[in-house]
């Protein structure tokens, strides 16, 4: 499963488990992003932030890995590269799945080759709320659509909360509350649930 994952959340790890358990997956690979280049603008936490609060978040689930390969290659982070290196790491004999939500899978068409991308592993859609979960646009055969319990979480909203204050308990794991505040993550990060009369 690729992502940002700044921060990663309990919408991440639900969607994670319920595709594992769903199709008996050995482990699940957590890839934060290098340079997500479709965000565009938009400020990203340090790598090695992003990559240190998915090691917390995923550490006491066995079945749960998570792979430096997309924030130690240089340049934007694209999911072929990702796949190649993880086909070469795991090699010819390992079935590789690719986790995204519904909004991720939306858009897929966008990223770069698609068709080899599309050759390196089978695609899972997950649901997620607010969006729709549909294949329509995508070749027969690559990808299979998965329910999986609704958590209405987002980073954005996290990042939100923690800039106006707010609590991020039970929205992200613990240990994840604890570094983003040890690191001081988020705290200039403004938007519109951040103004007084939404709090
Ligand atoms: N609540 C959720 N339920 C299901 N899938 C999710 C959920 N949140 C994120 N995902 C999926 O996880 C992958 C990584 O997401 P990402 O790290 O960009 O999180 P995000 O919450 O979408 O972040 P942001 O709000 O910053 O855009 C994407 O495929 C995304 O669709
Ligand atoms: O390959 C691409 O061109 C591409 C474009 C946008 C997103 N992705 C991947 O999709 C995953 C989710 O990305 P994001 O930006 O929603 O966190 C993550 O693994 C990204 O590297 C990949």
């Amino acid at each position: 499963m690729g992502g940002t994952f700044d921060p990663i959340h309990h919408g991440h790890l639900v969607a994670a488990s319920e595709v594992a358990d769903r199709f008996g997956l050995d482990e699940v690979v957590f890839v934060p992003t290098g340079d997500p280049w479709q965000k565009g603008a938009l400020r990203v936490s340090p790598a090695e932030d992003r990559y240190l609060m998915t090691v917390i978040a995923t550490a006491s689930n066995p079945r749960f890995h998570v792979s430096r390969a997309d924030i130690d290659r240089r340049g934007p982070t694209y999911t072929v590269d990702t796949l190649r290196d993880l086909r070469a790491q795991y090699g010819p004999k390992t079935q590789l799945f690719f986790i995204t939500g519904a909004d991720a899978l939306e858009k897929i068409l966008s990223w770069k080759d698609t068709a080899t991308m599309f050759e390196l592993a089978h695609f899972i859609g997950v649901t997620r709320p607010g969006f729709e979960l549909s294949d329509a646009h995508l070749p027969a055969d690559t990808v299979s659509l998965v329910q999986v319990p609704a958590m209405a979480i987002s980073s954005t909203d996290c990042r939100a909360r923690v800039g106006a204050g707010k609590p991020v308990w039970y929205l992200v794991p613990d240990g994840v509350v604890q570094y983003i505040a040890k690191r001081g993550l988020y705290q200039g990060v403004i938007s519109a649930s951040s103004s007084p009369s939404q709090r």
